[in-house]
C-alpha cells in the first residue's frame, strides 16, 4: 500500500523546521548509503548528531506520534531517525532499494516501510519528484510540503534531478508490527470500517463481533 497523509506538519512546525535548517550545515548524502546505492545517491544531509538535526527530528517524531492515520497505516515499532536532505540544482538520488536491515543507536531494525515528509513546497523547485516503480510502471509524486508518503521499503525508487530550487525532505523508515504489508493493509481497511460503524451505529452486537475479529487477527499478526 502507497498511501500519502497530508499536513503531518503545521506552517508553525514548517517554519520551524525551515529556521532550523538555514542555520545548519549539509554534508555529502553518500556517508549513509550502502555500498551499490552510493553510486546513485548525489544529495546532501544534516549531519548525524547535529544540534538543528536533533530539533527537526523532536519536531517530527510528536507530529508523528499524534497522527492517527500514519499510527493506524504504519503500525511502526521502530521509527528510524529522520534523515534530513536537501538537493540543489542538477542533485538527484538514482534508482535504489532501500537497505533490508538498518541501524540505529539503539539495536537493529528490518525497514519494512520507507517515507519522505515533504519539507518544501512544490514550487519551491522544479524536478525532484520521488519516482516509485511498481508492476504497473513508474509513478511520481510530489506532495506540499507538511504531507508525507509511506511506501513499501521493498520497492525501487529514485528522486528525479533537480532543475530549478531547492528540494528539502525528511525521510526515514519503519519496522512494523505487522511485517506483511498484505495483512497490514486488511487490519488498517478493518479498524477504518469498525470505528465508521461505532460512529453510525455505536456499541452493536455486529461492532463486538468486528471488535473480536479485529484483536483476534492483530494477536494472529502482531511481531513483537
Ligand atoms: O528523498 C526522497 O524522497 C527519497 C530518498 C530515498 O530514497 C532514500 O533516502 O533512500
Ligand atoms: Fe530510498
Amino acid at each position: 500500500m502507497i498511501l500519502c497523509i497530508a499536513d503531518v506538519l503545521n506552517s508553525v512546525e514548517l517554519s520551524k523546521i525551515a529556521e532550523l535548517l538555514n542555520q545548519a550545515e549539509f554534508i555529502d548524502g553518500r556517508v549513509t548509503a550502502g555500498w551499490n546505492a552510493k553510486l546513485v545517491k548525489n544529495n546532501t544531509q544534516l549531519s548525524k548528531g547535529s544540534l538543528q538535526g536533533r530539533r527537526v527530528q523532536d519536531i517530527i517524531t510528536a507530529a508523528l506520534a499524534r497522527n492517527s492515520l500514519f499510527q493506524l497505516a504504519a503500525r511502526p515499532k521502530i521509527i528510524h531517525p529522520v534523515l534530513v536532505s536537501r538537493y540543489e540544482v542538477g542533485m538527484s538520488y538514482g534508482i535504489h532499494t532501500d537497505d533490508a536491515v538498518m541501524s540505529t543507536q539503539q539495536q537493529l531494525m528490518r525497514s519494512d516501510i520507507s517515507f519522505t515528509l515533504f519539507l518544501s513546497p512544490p514550487e519551491a523547485y522544479r524536478g525532484g519528484e520521488l519516482i516509485i516503480d511498481s508492476t504497473e510502471g513508474e509513478r511520481a509524486y510530489k506532495l506540499p510540503a507538511g504531507a508525507m508518503i509511506l511506501y513499501p521499503s521493498s520497492t525501487l525508487h529514485r528522486v528525479e534531478t533537480i532543475t530549478m530550487g531547492i528540494r528539502l525532505a525528511a525521510v526515514g523508515w519503519i519496522q512494523s508490527l505487522i511485517r506483511d504489508p498484505q495483512e497490514r493493509e486488511v487490519l488498517f481497511d478493518l479498524e477504518t470500517a469498525r470505528q465508521q460503524i461505532f460512529q453510525e451505529l455505536g456499541k452493536t452486537r455486529s461492532f463486538d463481533l468486528l471488535s473480536k475479529v479485529y484483536a483476534n487477527l492483530l494477536r494472529k499478526w502482531v511481531d513483537l
